[in-house]
C-alpha cells in the first residue's frame, strides 16, 4: 500500500536532533512518507550551534512546485521558517492549493534547543501566516514572543492563546512543557469555540537529570499531529495521540537510563537520540484530557464507581420500553439497558416524566433478584430514586449528572465514549464500564463523530484493559463476531433485537455467534 505523503518545511539541523530529518523519523515510525523541502541548514551539535545558511524563497517555490505535482500532501507541517520573504513564499502558495486542503500545522520555531535564532519575522507576515494554517503549535516562550506578551502564570497564557487567536490563527496548541509554574505539564488547544487541555504529570515526563536532554520534541509532536489527521482521527484524537507518542518516545529514553544495562555513560550519550515507539501503545503515556476550562469531570474525585457484579456480559440489549425487559429476562440476558428518548419539550411535562419513572420502577422490580444488571439512560436522579443497578450517561450527560449522588447511592455508571479524547477525559472516573461507539454506521442515533470500525475497536480494547468495554453501533448478526474476536467484554445492540422477527432468537444467535455461549 502507498503510504500517504507529509511534507516537513524547515530547517536541516546537522545532529539531527530537530528540524526536518526529526520529522521524517516520526513520520516514518508511523509509516507515512516525509517529503522535505529545506528553509534552512544549520551548522549545529546537541549542544551548539554554530550557523545557520538561508535558503532562498526561490529555491523554496521550485521545491514546492516539483513536489506538487508528483507528491501532493495529504498533510503540510511547518517549522522555522528564516525570513518574511520565505514566509511570503509559503501563504502564496499555500493560498492556490486546490481544494480540499492539506491540513496545516505550524510549529513556530524560533531558535534552537541548542541555542541560535533561527526565525526573524514580522507581525504582519506572522498575521499571514497564522489565517493560511490550521493549527499553530508554539511552547509558551514562542507564544510569549508571538504576541509580545510576558507569560507566566495560568492567566497570562490564557491571555495570550487569546491574543494569538485574535492576531487570526485558526488554533492554537500552546504546549505546557515549558511553564514551569504548573506542576503538571498542560497542552492547552483552543480555537474560538472549543478548548481542551492534555494534562501530563511533570514527573514523568522526562528522564533522570543527567539523561533529560532530548531534542526535537515540539518537531515530533507536530509531526505526530499532522500524520494521526492523516490518518484519519479527528482532531481532538489526533490530539490525544500526538501528545501520548511523545511522551511514549521519552520513556522508552527514560527506561534505557534506569535499565541495568545502560551504564550512565552509554545513558547519558543516548540521551539525545529518540527511539522509534510506533503507535501508541501504552496507557501510562496517554495524557488526562479535560473540556477546558471548566470541565466538571476536573473536580470529581477518582475513587471510582461501584464494579460489575459481572464482567462476562455477553450481548446489551438496549431497549426503550419496560415491556422489553420483561420479555427478554428468561434468555438469562446478565445487562440490559432502559433507554427512553423524549424530545426536550416532553421532558419538561409531568405526565411523561411519570410514565418514565414507573418504567423504571418496573424495571428494577422485574431485575431484582436476578442475574441481569439494569442500567438506566439518562435519568440518573429516577435511577437513585428507584434503586436501579446502574446509569449510562454521554460525555454532554456528564456536565449535568450529579456524579457523586451516582456514586454515593451505589450506582453503577456507564459511560459512552467516541474516541481517544473522551477515553482519556473519563478513564480518572474509574467508571463501571466504558461503551466504545459507533463501531458501524447506525439509524438508531444521530450521530456527530464517525463509525470507528474494528481496527479501532482493537486498540481501545488492548488500550483500556484495566475496565469493562462495551461496543456499540450498527452491530448485528453478520458482524458480531468480528466485534467479539476484539476481546470486547460485551456487545451493544438496538435494532439487532427490537426490529428482529423473533427478538429472542436473534438474542441467542448473536450470543452464539459472538462465541458468548461456551
Ligand atoms: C451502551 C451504550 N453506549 C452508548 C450509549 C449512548 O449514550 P449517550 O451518548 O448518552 O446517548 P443517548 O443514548 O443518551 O442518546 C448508550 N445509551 N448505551
Ligand atoms: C445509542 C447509541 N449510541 C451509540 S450508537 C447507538 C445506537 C445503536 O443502535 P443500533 O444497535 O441499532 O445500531
Ligand atoms: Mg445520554
Amino acid at each position: 500500500m502507498t503510504q500517504p505523503v507529509i511534507w516537513c518545511i524547515g530547517g536541516i539541523d546537522s545532529s539531527g536532533g530537530a528540524g526536518v530529518t526529526r520529522d521524517a523519523l516520526t513520520l516514518a515510525d508511523l509509516h507515512l512518507h516525509a517529503c522535505v523541502i529545506t528553509t534552512q541548514i544549520t551548522v549545529q551539535s546537541n549542544t551548539r550551534m554554530l550557523d545557520s545558511h538561508i535558503v532562498s524563497p526561490s529555491v523554496i517555490n521550485e521545491q514546492w512546485l516539483l513536489l506538487e505535482n508528483e507528491l501532493p500532501p495529504r498533510a503540510i507541517k511547518i517549522s522555522a521558517i528564516a525570513n518574511d520573504e520565505q514566509a511570503l513564499v509559503l501563504c502564496a502558495r499555500i493560498d492556490s492549493l486546490n481544494k480540499p486542503k492539506p491540513f496545516i500545522v505550524w510549529d513556530p520555531v524560533l531558535c534552537s534547543t541548542s541555542g541560535g535564532k533561527l526565525t526573524q519575522l514580522s507581525t504582519p507576515v506572522v498575521q499571514l501566516l497564522l489565517k493560511v494554517v490550521d493549527v499553530v503549535t508554539p511552547n509558551i516562550d514562542e507564544l510569549s514572543a508571538l504576541t509580545g506578551m510576558p507569560i507566566s502564570d495560568n492567566q497570562s497564557k490564557r491571555d495570550a492563546i487569546a491574543a494569538l487567536l485574535a492576531l487570526g490563527a485558526n488554533a492554537v496548541l500552546a504546549k505546557g512543557g515549558h511553564a514551569t509554574w504548573q506542576s503538571d505539564a498542560i497542552d492547552t488547544f483552543k480555537t474560538n469555540t472549543i478548548e481542551y487541555e492534555f494534562s501530563q504529570p511533570r514527573a514523568h515526563q522526562s528522564a533522570p537529570s543527567e539523561v533529560s536532554r532530548l531534542r526535537g520534541t515540539g518537531c515530533m509532536q507536530a509531526s505526530a499531529l499532522a500524520a494521526f489527521i492523516v490518518k484519519g482521527y479527528a482532531i481532538d484524537d489526533a490530539l490525544t495521540l500526538a501528545n501520548a507518542y511523545v511522551m511514549q518516545v521519552r520513556t522508552a529514553l527514560r527506561d534505557h537510563a534506569l535499565s541495568n544495562e545502560a551504564t550512565l555513560d552509554s545513558a547519558r550519550s543516548d540521551a539525545y537520540f529518540a527511539k522509534p515507539v510506533g503507535f501508541p501503545a501504552q496507557q501510562s503515556a496517554f495524557p488526562q484530557v479535560f473540556f477546558a476550562p471548566n470541565d466538571p469531570v476536573k473536580w470529581q474525585d477518582n475513587t471510582g464507581f461501584a464494579p460489575l457484579s459481572e464482567t462476562n456480559l455477553g450481548i446489551y440489549p438496549v431497549v426503550d420500553h419496560v415491556d422489553w425487559i420483561a420479555k427478554l429476562l428468561p434468555t438469562g440476558v446478565r445487562i440490559i439497558q432502559l433507554r427512553i428518548k423524549l424530545s426536550p419539550e416532553k421532558k419538561n411535562l409531568d405526565q411523561h416524566m411519570a410514565n418514565i419513572s414507573q418504567q423504571i420502577k418496573a424495571a428494577v422490580a422485574l431485575t431484582k433478584g436476578t442475574k441481569c444488571q439494569l442500567f438506566i439512560n439518562d435519568f440518573w436522579q429516577l435511577a437513585i430514586k428507584h434503586g436501579a443497578y446502574g446509569v449510562h450517561l454521554g460525555q454532554e450527560d456528564l456536565a449535568t449528572a450529579d456524579l457523586q449522588a451516582i456514586k454515593t447511592a451505589g450506582l453503577r455508571l456507564g459511560v459512552s465514549t467516541h474516541g481517544f479524547a473522551e477515553l482519556q477525559r473519563v478513564k480518572m472516573l474509574k467508571p463501571s464500564y466504558i461503551a466504545l461507539g459507533h463501531i458501524f454506521p447506525t439509524a438508531t442515533k444521530d450521530m456527530p463523530s464517525q463509525p470507528q470500525g474494528i481496527t479501532r475497536l482493537q486498540q481501545y480494547v488492548d488500550l483500556y484493559d484495566d475496565i469493562p468495554t462495551v461496543a456499540i453501533g450498527g452491530i448485528n448478526l453478520s458482524r458480531v463476531n468480528a466485534v467479539a474476536n476484539t476481546g470486547v467484554n460485551s456487545i451493544a445492540v438496538v435494532t439487532a433485537i427490537t426490529q428482529a422477527d423473533n427478538p429472542i432468537a436473534s438474542f441467542h444467535a448473536l450470543a452464539e455467534e459472538a462465541g458468548f455461549v461456551k
